[in-house]
Parts: structure tokens; C-alpha cells; sequence
């Protein structure tokens, strides 16, 4: 795959020494945050490590990892006396979590989280959040798996990290979330939050949803034909689905909260999908050989987009 197609504008990686943090409380520890207090251990970011999550379970698997010191259920008590805090539940729960750790929460804590959607977070924790000291995070990076047991080292090198500060945002508390993402390899862009949840959602949310539909239409096929029909799929069908795979939970909320922006990019692509089903019954070769070709254009990164926006590199 070419990632360079991919890209939005390429981000400047400022210099500067990674940050250490006396105290790194997860709040919620599956893949991402996993990942993140994984990276944080290995490269001595945090001095302690400690996680939060509902069940005791999920606890003992992240003690178990060595992915975190300390765990505790009562997001507070995980909280008290840590310099950074990080959300990483599913973004409908982000309101409830706050919540439940902001009596813990020292008043010069950084709190910033790695939710898939940021505009309804900012919503959400904004009732309970000292919102100077809360730096929205987006780290476009992941994988169809889920729990502690997922989080993996590395998983967010050279990728895009995108933080969405409000305007009110403390700059050194954007700063330091900003170096701790540098630090684990990530490349970090700042955007504003409805600008990020639209960019999601034509190249994260909307490639998810497909997936799932094209998954339950092949079901539903071959329900309806009472023989096999999954057990033949194929290279294209597993590339195409395998994010298919990914926490229901967490795409149900992604698609609660981004409710918008995602209906803008289903309504496109219905658009688009009902040119390709005209060109189908008309036979129009060329429509359809023309479509193929910008796409595959686009997929390499050797064209200008739909729009006339240039590909990343193109003089
Ligand atoms: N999976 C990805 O590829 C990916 C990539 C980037 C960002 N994200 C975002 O990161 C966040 C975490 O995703 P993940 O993939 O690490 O999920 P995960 O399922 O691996 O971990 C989620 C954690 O949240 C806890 N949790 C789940 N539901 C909860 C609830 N209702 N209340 C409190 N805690 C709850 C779980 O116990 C677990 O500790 C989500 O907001 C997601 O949108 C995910
Ligand atoms: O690689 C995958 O499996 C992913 O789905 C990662 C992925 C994506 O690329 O859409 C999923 C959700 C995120 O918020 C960011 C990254």
C-alpha cells in the first residue's frame, strides 16, 4: 500500500526531549491505551503506570501484561496523584468515565484521551473537565482486535496523531500531549474537532461501516441460498472486511456521535454507488473503465482527487 496517498498535510516534527510524566493513568486499558502504556514503559515516559477499567478481568489481564503498575475499577482512585490522564474508552462512555475520575483528579493534571470521534467528546467531559488542561487526541492508528490483550508495541509509529485543543487550551498541557505522541513515533497534526470528525469519517468511519454491511449481505446470501457462500471468499472479500472484525461497541458509538458528518459521507457514497449502478445497467464501458481508473489513480497516489485537491507529492 501506498501510504503517501493516504496523507493529509505532511506535519512538522518539532525537536524537543521526550516528556516524562511522574504518574500515567489509563482510564479504560485495551488496545490503545494498552499500546500507549506499553510504548510508555519501554521508552520511560511515565515513572508509573496505572489503569482503570470496568472489569476486574480486563485488570488483571493489563497487571498480568506488565502493561500497567497498579489497576484499579474506581477510575478516582486510579487518577489520584497522576500528572497525565488518558481516556481510552469507547467515545460514549468518555462523558460517564470523566466523570467518575474527576474527584480524583489533581488540578494541574494533563487529561487527554484517544477517542475516534472528538467533537461530541469535547461535549461529553466538558461538564466535568477543567477544559484548559483537556487535549482531545486522535492517534489514526489501530487494528480490528480489542482488550489488553491486543496492545502491542510500536502500533503507533508513523502514524498520524491528531489532537484537537479547544482555543481556551493551555499550550504547554497541548504541548507535552503533542511530545508524548512524538515521542512513540507518531507524526501530530492539530486540527479542529469538526474538521477531524468529517476527515474520519470519509476515511475511517465510512470504510467501516461498509465493511460490516458487506459482511451481513454475504451472510444474508448465503441464508438465503441455504448452501455456502462464505467459505469461499477470497483475497478481496478478507481485505475488504477484515476490519469487519472490530468491536461492535465501539462502532456503535463511533457512528452515535459522528452522526453528522458520517451521514454527509453515506449520502456521497450513495451518489457515487447509484452513477456506478447506472453505468452497470446501461453498459456504459467507459464510465465505468473512467470511475476504475481515478480510483486506482487515487489508491496509488498517482492523481489529482475528485475535486481538484493534488496528491500528496505532486509538484
Ligand atoms: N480500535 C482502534 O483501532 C482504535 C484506533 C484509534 C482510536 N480508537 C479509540 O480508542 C478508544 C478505545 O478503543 P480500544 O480499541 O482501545 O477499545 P478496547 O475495547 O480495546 O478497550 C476499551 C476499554 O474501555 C473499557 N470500556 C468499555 N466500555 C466501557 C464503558 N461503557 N465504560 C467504561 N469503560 C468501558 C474496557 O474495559 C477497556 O478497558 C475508543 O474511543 C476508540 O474509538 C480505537
Ligand atoms: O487498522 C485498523 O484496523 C483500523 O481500523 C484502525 C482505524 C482506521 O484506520 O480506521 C480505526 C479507528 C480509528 O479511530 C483509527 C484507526
Amino acid at each position: 500500500m501506498n501510504d503517501a496517498a493516504f496523507g493529509p498535510v505532511p506535519a512538522v516534527r518539532a525537536e524537543g526531549a521526550a516528556p516524562v510524566f511522574e504518574r500515567a493513568a489509563f482510564v479504560g486499558i485495551g488496545l490503545i491505551n494498552g499500546s500507549l502504556a506499553r510504548d510508555a514503559r519501554r521508552l520511560g515516559l511515565a515513572r508509573r503506570l496505572v489503569g482503570s477499567a470496568r472489569r476486574r478481568e480486563t485488570l488483571d489481564q493489563a497487571l498480568a501484561l506488565g502493561l500497567v503498575d497498579e489497576a484499579t475499577p474506581d477510575a478516582a482512585e486510579a487518577v489520584r496523584g497522576a500528572d497525565l490522564v488518558v481516556l481510552g474508552v469507547p467515545v460514549g462512555a468518555c462523558g460517564e468515565a470523566a466523570r467518575a475520575m474527576a474527584p480524583g483528579l489533581r488540578p494541574d493534571a494533563i487529561v487527554t484521551d484517544v477517542g475516534s470521534v472528538k467533537a461530541r467528546v469535547l461535549d461529553l467531559v466538558s461538564p466535568h473537565l477543567d477544559m484548559r488542561r483537556f487535549v482531545p487526541g486522535h492517534p489514526v492508528a489501530g487494528a480490528e482486535t480489542s482488550g489488553p490483550v491486543a496492545a502491542v508495541e510500536h502500533l503507533f509509529r508513523d502514524r498520524w496523531c491528531i489532537l484537537t485543543p479547544r482555543a481556551d487550551a493551555d499550550a504547554a498541557a497541548v504541548e507535552r500531549v503533542a511530545a508524548l505522541w512524538r515521542a512513540v513515533g507518531s507524526k501530530v497534526e492539530l486540527m479542529d474537532a469538526a474538521q477531524h470528525d468529517k476527515v474520519l469519517a470519509a476515511v475511517s468511519h465510512l470504510p467501516h461501516l461498509l465493511a460490516f454491511n458487506a459482511v451481513n449481505t454475504a451472510g444474508e446470501v448465503e441464508h438465503a441460498m441455504r448452501g455456502e457462500v462464505l467459505k469461499y471468499a477470497a483475497g478481496g472479500f478478507r481485505d475488504f472486511t477484515r476490519i469487519a472484525g472490530a468491536d461492535p461497541a465501539m462502532w456503535r458509538d463511533v457512528f452515535l456521535h459522528n452522526k453528522a458528518a458520517v451521514l454527509e459521507m453515506t449520502g456521497r457514497y450513495a451518489e457515487n454507488l447509484a452513477a456506478l449502478q447506472r453505468a452497470i445497467r446501461r453498459g456504459e464501458a467507459d464510465a465505468l473503465y473512467e470511475r476504475f481508473a481515478s480510483a486506482r489513480a487515487i489508491r496509488r497516489g498517482e492523481a489529482a482527487r475528485p475535486g481538484g485537491a493534488p496528491a500528496p507529492g505532486t509538484p
